[in-house]
């Protein structure tokens, strides 16, 4: 399988290179050139297989060229190995036809871990062959640079830099990443917003001259389409034991830059009967606008209770649009060029396009809150505020009552407390057992100003 750029000018890829490779040079994201189709014999087929035999069947064919099977299966059984529930993903039943999917059994506690610790063992064996070291450098809002440290650490051929925005993640989601002390694993805490921290990332891969010369940077975030790939599982898996494909699914999905949701819609170009994708987002609401109201202007970032979710310039909505403008790579880069110094407006065909596929529905602080009180108060199951702004969105959007709605649970609620302990009068929920020690560890972290030259300096001088 070929992958080609969104902005059309940068070499087309195999596999492995895309994953070495991230932003493609051209400033765009790689996407296959196209995509695997299963027909619903096939779908069916795959009833009551284990989370890792589903992966295997839906990533082959992506990785098929650059990979043995035998090799595939082992980084899948690897990766989920260290998952706390036996099921991978159990789903929760909420209410009528209402499904809480939990993609936050991994081992730090959000549905990052699905293709972080996949992604981590992929790049491990990849480089191994290569005998190859390179240089991660991630962005976070919160959740992606625990996971990718995690997934990463233990890879004699990486050093990986992780930019967090200075105070706007959770104390939990910090000390995830700033206690683990490793030669390898580098913390910075940028002084500004994610968007900044993304801004910065994407800046570094266009210009790689602060690294040594045999060194390259790769890329963590979804980005990377192996990411993208890995999360495609899940959907799978969440309609299947729903009833696919002879029962159609929807699907409410806590947004923030758009991979997971992404993920979504690829799953039901390979063929999953997916009626609804609905993006629910938080006062962050830059994609709530864009499918509502063909408004995407950019606003002030605020800082909210579901702070992984604090985004404005979400990366992968440029693949969606790659698709709904029928791939045209000139026509995308006019486009991104336009919403660097502010909004893009999206053609009438476009948005019927963009209507077709997806719903959205935003929630501020006050509701997330009540809807965390609200399930409480009917299931005594605790929401985290990310899930909770799934949940309601399903809730407010699904087009009917007999389709089953499945709203990804992408955080454990004990990485919120704060959020938590405004919506439910009870003890802080306890993180599990393997972090039970969390605000004991020792934490190291560098504060560095939102300027790419300290940045860069301080990359080349750690490296
Ligand atoms: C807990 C949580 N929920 C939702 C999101 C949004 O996901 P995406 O960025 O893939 O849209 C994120 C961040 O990515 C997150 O960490
Ligand atoms: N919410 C994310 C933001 C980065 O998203 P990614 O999917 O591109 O890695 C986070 O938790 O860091």
């Amino acid at each position: 399988m070929k992958y080609i750029s969104t902005r059309g000018q940068a070499p087309a890829l195999n596999f492995e290179d895309v994953v070495l490779t991230g932003l493609a040079s051209d400033g765009g994201l790689y996407v296959p050139e196209s995509l695997p189709k299963f027909s619903a014999e096939e779908i069916q087929s795959w009833a009551g297989l284990s989370y890792q035999e589903l992966a295997f069947k839906v990533m082959k064919p992506f990785v098929a060229d650059c990979m043995a099977e035998e090799d595939l299966k082992s980084l899948i059984d690897k990766s989920y190995a260290t998952f706390r529930h036996k099921a991978i993903a159990p789903m929760v039943q909420t209410g009528h036809n209402e499904w809480v999917l939990e993609l936050f059994q991994g081992p730090t506690l959000a549905f990052k871990d699905f293709a972080l610790q996949f992604l981590g063992n992929l790049l491990d064996y990849i480089l191994k062959k290569r005998d190859q070291k390179v240089v991660i450098i991630g962005a976070t809002s919160g959740d992606t640079g625990s996971a990718a440290i995690e997934g990463c650490r233990h890879s004699d051929n990486v050093d990986i830099f992780i930019m967090h925005p200075h105070e706007r993640v959770s104390d939990v989601q910090r000390r995830q990443m700033t206690t683990v002390i490793a030669k390898n694993v580098h913390n910075i805490a940028l002084e500004g917003n994610f968007d900044d921290c993304q801004n910065m990332l994407k800046a570094s891969f266009a210009d790689q001259s602060f690294l040594p010369s045999d060194r390259r940077l790769v890329a963590v975030n979804s980005i990377n389409f192996a990411r993208i790939m890995a999360q495609i599982v899940y959907y799978f898996y969440s309609a299947i034991a729903l009833g696919a494909p002879n029962r159609e699914v929807s699907y409410s999905v806590p947004t923030g830059n758009f991979g997971d949701i992404f993920a979504g819609y690829l799953a039901k170009q390979m063929g999953l009967p997916i009626k609804q994708l609905i993006v629910a987002t938080n006062q962050n609401d830059i994609l709530h606008r864009c499918i509502s109201a063909n408004d995407h202007t950019k606003k002030t970032l605020v800082h909210s209770l579901s702070p992984s979710m604090d985004i404005m310039v979400s990366s992968n909505f440029e693949r969606l649009l790659f698709d709904l403008y029928d791939r045209d790579g000139s026509a995308i880069s006019q486009l991104m060029d336009g919403f660097k110094s502010g909004g893009m407006a999206l053609t009438d065909t476009v948005m019927e396009r963009l209507q077709s596929q997806f719903s959205s529905y935003r929630l501020d602080d006050d509701e997330t809150v009540k809807v965390i009180a609200e399930v409480f108060e009917e299931t005594e199951y605790l929401l985290d505020p990310h899930t909770a702004i799934g949940l309601k969105a399903g809730r407010e959007v699904r087009a009917d009552q007999e389709t089953p709605v499945v709203n990804l649970a992408t955080a454990h609620p004990a990485k919120f407390p704060d959020a938590v302990k405004k919506a439910v009068d009870i003890a802080e929920p306890p993180l599990p057992h393997h972090m039970s020690d969390l605000f004991e560890r020792e934490e190291k972290y560098t504060v560095l100003e939102n300027d790419i030259q300290k940045v860069h300096s301080y990359i080349s001088d750690a490296l």
